[in-house]
């Protein structure tokens, strides 16, 4: 039986890594007490926080976090006409929170996601794991089957060239699950009761050119790198498909990542997820993609972007063509998909004017 851990008595981390670097996104329909358990990790850090539903509700933050909270006025006052690019109803909100940092680096997590524990029985503080991912090289052009080369007691192998060991930059950490694996709806239906018990104390590549279900629960990013192409897409409230934002959005910044040169890495950290959304209700929200998806992938898998495209801007316009060009015929969602790819773009370029960004010397 897997359990989460207990934080109780655990100090406040004295030395927060990257504390004025990163900011925690958190997506909310229902509260924050979660953040209690992960106090000791995660007080140090600012927290911004998307208020989904009803912005009239009172959203409690606990004691002592720094932070900024947005509900959908906020979200329509901010971004004016083109907030219709953001979702409504849909754990994709959160992608508003990416928009308006400031930090070079985001952790988004769910508010249904606690503290994991290791084998070992000690609590699995998540972020630095994702931290010490972002900030290690990745290996996709050849993989290491030793797995993390850049770890503590480890290392390439044998036959692994050495032209190739000082691995890219690390654009995206994708955290994993216990309890409550992610799984699809029909899944979670015939497996009411399956929990992930198992800790698999490995971090890997992803391979280039190779695809993944990106899962919006437990993730980290470089948002100087990958940050634009993190659009959680058209879901929730008036569209015909939910609970498929985190998965679009993974499929846009592997292509864009392997284009670029960047890795995405996943395995460690693990959270314990606590809470399974309703298999029914999800399979409302997501029958239209488990169908889709077959026509999506081998989309994404043939997307080739031309060599002019040298910005994560210029790649997801070029994307966002394609997607209305080869994926509209599969749905007229796809039309408005593509528009609204255009859409967010121009926001995030809004209210990232590129100047300030070469101003503080990102990338
Ligand atoms: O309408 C909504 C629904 C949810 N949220 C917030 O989003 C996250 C995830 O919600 P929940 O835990 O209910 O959903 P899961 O099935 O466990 O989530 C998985 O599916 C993805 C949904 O796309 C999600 O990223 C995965 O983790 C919570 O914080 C809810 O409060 C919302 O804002 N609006
Ligand atoms: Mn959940």
């Amino acid at each position: 039986m897997v359990e989460p851990a207990n934080t109780v008595g655990i100090p406040v981390n004295p030395t927060p890594l990257l504390k004025d670097e990163l900011d925690i996104v958190i997506p909310t329909i229902r509260n924050l007490d979660f953040l209690e358990m992960w106090r000791p990790f995660l007080q140090p850090y600012h927290l911004i926080i998307v208020q989904d539903g009803d912005p009239t509700k009172k959203i409690h933050v606990p004691e002592g976090y720094d932070y900024e909270l947005y509900n959908r006025n906020d979200i329509n006052r901010i971004l004016g006409p083109k907030a219709s690019c953001i979702s409504f109803k849909d754990s994709a909100c959160r992608c508003f929170g990416y928009m308006v940092s400031k930090k070079k680096y985001i952790f988004t997590i769910d508010d249904d996601c606690f503290v994991a524990k290791d084998p070992a029985g000690k609590a699995v503080n998540a972020l630095e794991q994702h931290i010490k991912n972002l900030l290690c090289p990745s290996t996709p052009l050849f993989f290491n089957t030793l797995y993390d080369p850049y770890r503590e007691g480890a290392d390439f192998v044998r036959g692994y060239p050495f032209s190739l060991r000082e691995g890219v930059s690390t654009a995206v950490s994708h955290g994993l699950w216990l309890n409550i694996p992610d799984y699809d709806a029909p899944t979670q239906l015939v497996k009411p009761k399956e929990r992930n018990a198992r800790y698999v104390d490995a971090v890997m590549t992803i391979p280039k050119g190779t695809l993944f279900p990106m899962c919006g629960m437990n993730l980290a990013f470089d948002r100087d790198l990958i940050g634009p192409a993190m659009y959680f897409g058209l879901m929730g409230d008036g569209q015909p498909i939910g609970r498929y934002d985190d998965m679009w959005a993974g499929w846009c910044i592997k292509v864009i990542c392997d284009h670029l040169g960047l890795g995405v890495k996943t395995g460690l950290p693990y959270i314990y997820h606590s809470k399974a959304s309703n298999p029914f209700v999800n399979l409302k929200k997501e029958y239209k993609g488990i169908f889709w998806q077959e026509d999506i992938i081998p989309f994404f898998q043939n997307v080739k972007l031309s060599k002019e495209a040298t910005t994560v801007q210029q790649c997801y316009i070029e994307l966002s063509k394609m997607v209305k060009e080869k994926l509209s015929s599969l749905d007229p969602y796809f039309d408005k998909l593509a528009d609204a790819m255009v859409t967010w773009i121009e926001a995030w370029d809004e209210l990232n004017p590129p100047a300030a960004a070469a101003a503080n010397g990102k990338a």
